[in-house]
């Protein structure tokens, strides 16, 4: 079980730092699809995210100590993260772990070593559904180890009237677009439903 933090200070430093790194991120992601390198800034994916989101910047506490109940057995239970790219930045505590094969049965968990400085960066759906799954969304989950854990989470969504998508350099006739174009407001809107009522 997981706890968004209000006001943290961490985030102060630390955002400033992320945007950056975010936008140099995407700008890199943008060359390697063959595109102009301000082609995701120019389509408005750093312009101000849904309004009912107002943090692209999340302060997560992981209790050291977790009940008895089924939900607590993930700390996060796996999912792929809805936007674009997020950039991860843990206190060095362990517990994420991702699947490299998705759609493979069993799935395979690997726990992603902690790197001092560096940001863990998960590839979020909507880059998926831009580039036909040629990068595809990270699938990854948080499992519990008994002790705290702090992690600071930058999530770049497009904004909510940008529609996604496949990209040019991503489809041919015999690789046509996997999905269907959306628009990344109502995409949003449903993970997030769908994450409520579920
Ligand atoms: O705590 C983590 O390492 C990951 C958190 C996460 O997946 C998320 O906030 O979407
Ligand atoms: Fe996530």
């Amino acid at each position: 079980m997981m706890r968004a933090l209000s006001n943290p200070c961490a985030v102060n430093k630390r955002g400033p730092l992320s945007e950056t790194a975010g936008k140099l991120l995407v700008s890199l992601i943008a060359r390697a699809l063959n595109m102009d390198e301000d082609f995701f800034e120019k389509i408005g994916t750093f312009n101000p995210p849904m309004p009912f989101l107002r943090l692209r910047l999340r302060l997560l506490h992981y209790p050291g100590e977790l009940g008895l109940s089924d939900e607590e057995i993930y700390g996060a239970s796996a999912h792929s993260d809805y936007g674009m790219v997020t950039l991860l930045a843990s206190d060095g505590v362990g517990g994420l772990q991702v699947c490299r094969e998705k759609h493979i049965q069993p799935q395979d968990w690997e726990d992603v070593p902690h790197i001092d400085g560096a940001f863990i960066v998960n590839i979020g759906d909507m880059t998926e559904r831009w580039t036909n799954c040629l990068f595809r969304s990270t699938l990854h989950r948080v499992m519990p180890t008994g002790q705290e854990r702090y992690l600071m989470a930058f999530f770049i969504d497009p904004n909510p009237d940008c529609v996604v998508e496949c990209l040019k350099s991503c489809c041919s006739e015999s690789n046509p677009p996997r999905f269907p174009p959306v628009r990344s407001g109502d995409y949003l809107n449903e993970k997030f439903n769908l994450t409520i009522g579920s």
